[in-house]
């Protein structure tokens, strides 16, 4: 199915800016209102094109502040939350506590949290079912290592990511959940998966869904490429049919970078892509 019926995206386009642990909670509002006056500048169509930004938890605070106060066009999240909703969790941060600080969405899963923290799937789907709790949309990030890639056991391996957490949610939950496909070899390496093999695991993740919750709920899904994606790159991978945004890491720190991402179809445009 075509992604863009009547001149209009089926699912809206996702740009996500994952900041990690950078940016203080000065230097975030500083890169938050350069990124948006330089898309506000260029007459950025944002009910086309979602933004959101995952700043550091120090940061949120600052950031509702400024969405709110000016009216900002963009949606942030949280990079984390705990499985559990309150209580002696030290370090831990609650999913009630994002929503009370008007975060739409939440990062789960995200390799750096498998690898450096050991989380499993188990814990994902722990993370998932807080977040649904609190009314945050979790961003579920999935995604093989360079050893299951050159296996040649990619696919098998993050269709059982995502499985293991959808396999306890409904259609109608499904339909709305953003899912992020990064090949951890990819990330902050330089290295970008080519856009065939993004849509190759993304028309795959959409299929899985299609087989186990149907068609509303594969129709619905948002799926997201991240690793390493610059403004150069961007547009290849969302020409994709099944990409319907990217997870971006380091050129989220540049505003002018991530306006440019923002702005792919732009780049659409002049490299006589569509
Ligand atoms: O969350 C973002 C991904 O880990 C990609 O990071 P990157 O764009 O720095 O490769």
């Amino acid at each position: 199915m075509a992604k863009i019926v009547d001149g209009k995206f089926l699912r809206r386009p996702l740009i996500a800016g994952n900041w990690k642990m950078n940016m203080d909670h000065r230097q975030g509002i500083t890169l938050l209102q350069k990124t948006v006056w330089t898309l506000q500048d260029a007459n950025f169509t944002f009910d086309r094109v979602e933004v959101a930004v995952f700043p550091p938890f120090t940061d949120l605070r600052g950031v509702q502040t400024l969405v709110a106060g000016d009216d900002l066009p963009v949606a942030y999240g949280g990079q984390d939350l705990s499985p559990a909703d309150e209580g002696a969790y030290t370090g831990d941060i609650s999913g009630a506590f994002l929503k009370a600080l008007g975060c739409e969405f939440v990062l789960v899963g995200h390799s750096e949290r498998r690898t450096l923290h050991g989380e499993g799937d188990d814990v994902a789907l722990a993370k998932v079912q807080a977040a649904l709790r609190h009314g945050l949309v979790p961003v579920l990030c999935v995604g093989e290592s360079l050893e299951v890639r050159q296996a040649g056991t990619h696919v098998a391996h993050t269709l059982g990511q995502l499985s293991a957490v959808i396999g306890q949610l409904d259609a109608a939950t499904v339909a709305n959940l953003v899912v992020a496909y990064e090949p951890v070899w990819a990330i902050g390496t330089g290295e970008v998966a080519g856009p065939a093999d993004a849509q190759e695991m993304c028309a795959a993740l959409r299929e899985a869904v299609r087989a186990s919750h149907g068609d509303e709920a594969a129709e619905g899904l948002r799926l997201l490429y991240g690793g390493s994606v610059k403004a150069a790159n961007v547009a290849a991978i969302m020409a994709e049919v099944d990409v319907d945004g990217v997870l971006v890491g380091g050129a989220s720190l540049d505003a002018g970078e991530f306006a440019n991402i923002a702005r792919f179809e732009q780049h659409l445009v002049t490299d006589g892509q569509r």
